[in-house]
């Protein structure tokens, strides 16, 4: 898929700006401050509906604006399109189809895939196991049509257990929903563990290219609680625990993964520049898992390229993009000098003060 368009109002610095992205590679420069990251940030929201950067979602809105909103216009492989968009007023978010309003944000969701390396990507390998299950979870909702209805449910049925938990409730008030919540949790791992598998694979060509040095490369899996272990009679063993801190401990809320290398066993053992490569493996084979399994890319984003990797790591992933058919936006305070003749379908734009031009 692509973004032929992308609208913006009021986001961070940006009032106003409709830019018309080119098929291929988009590049985007300007200085500190500018606006670009901005623009990736809008395009991130669209798929995820939230942002890559930390922080509370009112810092989005332009200041002294009531609201902020994200149009796309989204061309599918098959010749489809849609327009999609969303709208963050003090109410909350509200998602737009095609002129109307779905039943919920999902919807959009689905339409928009777009995966990102920014430099706050490193998370991903050395921040908190969140980082990583939100990861694992774009990738499987896109594949599994039932994932987001079923995660849902599961949230539903946690959010009770721990408000029953902290009621002091008996075990047979928990029963109806540890029974949600494990036929949810037996789905939603079943899902993880296929999907890991399969990324894996991706993963490890990836990093052959990106860190050979680091020799083989292995993922593992945890589901959130004892391996071998059905998690009904994890629950019910440790429902004393659970009340004492008034939540529930284990179930797939609390799933992660983790990545080591035949010359670097553990993450303590990567550099920050290593870790970041790592990240911007993932990134780049769930886009291509993504594309595998659904017949189309998704859209890649690579926030300040040039400032993250070293000159010969930005080739590799470059010529790695070159070779595939995914749209790809790209920031920078100058253009990287890989992408001084980027082609006839690359387009640049420039960036400033939160207004977009483009220049080719
Ligand atoms: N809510 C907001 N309202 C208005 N301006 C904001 C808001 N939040 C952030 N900004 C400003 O918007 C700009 C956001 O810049 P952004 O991070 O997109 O720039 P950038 O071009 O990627 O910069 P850099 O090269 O420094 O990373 C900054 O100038 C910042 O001060």
């Amino acid at each position: 898929m692509r973004l032929a368009e992308l609208r913006i109002e009021n986001l961070r610095n940006v009032a106003s700006a409709q830019i018309e992205l080119g098929p291929r590679v988009n590049l985007f420069l300007g200085g500190n401050g500018a606006g670009k990251t901005s623009l990736l940030e809008a395009a991130y929201l669209l798929s995820h509906g939230r942002s890559f950067r930390s922080g509370r979602h009112e810092t989005l809105t332009r200041i002294g604006q009531e609201s902020m909103s994200i149009f796309g216009r989204v061309q599918h492989a098959d010749g489809s399109e849609r327009r999609v968009g969303m709208v963050r007023s003090r109410s909350g978010w509200e998602a737009r189809i095609d002129g109307r309003t779905p039943e919920g944000m999902i919807e959009v969701l689905r339409e928009a895939a777009v995966v990102c390396f920014e430099p706050g990507s490193h998370d991903l390998i050395a921040g908190p196991g969140e980082g990583r299950r939100r990861f694992l979870d774009w990738g499987v909702f896109h594949v599994e049509p039932e994932f987001g209805v079923v995660s849902r449910r599961f949230r539903r049925a946690l959010k009770q257990r721990n408000a029953l938990l902290r009621s002091g409730t008996t075990a047979r008030d928990l029963a109806p929903w540890d029974a949600e919540l494990v036929a949810c949790a037996d789905r939603i791992d079943d899902w993880r563990r296929h999907y890991v598998g399969l990324w894996e694979i991706g993963l490890a060509q990836v990093l052959g290219d990106l860190l050979p040095e680091l020799g083989a490369v292995d993922v593992s899996y945890r589901s959130g609680w004892l391996a071998g272990a059905r998690l009904q009679d994890v629950l019910a063993e440790r429902v004393d625990r659970d009340r004492a801190r008034g939540h529930t401990g284990a179930g797939p809320h609390r799933a992660d993964w983790s990545i080591a290398f035949e010359r670097a066993p553990q993450r303590e053992h990567l550099s920050r520049g290593q870790e970041k490569l790592c990240a911007l493996a993932c990134a780049l084979s769930q886009a291509a898992l993504f594309a595998q399994l659904r017949g189309e890319w998704p859209v890649v984003c690579l926030d300040d390229l040039a400032s993250e990797l070293d000159r010969e790591h930005q080739a590799a992933v470059l010529s790695w993009l070159d070779a595939v058919e995914a749209q790809v936006l790209i920031t920078g305070t100058e253009r990287p000098t890989m992408l001084a003749n980027p082609g006839a379908t690359a387009r640049t734009f420039h960036v400033e003060q939160g207004q977009v031009a483009t220049l080719l």
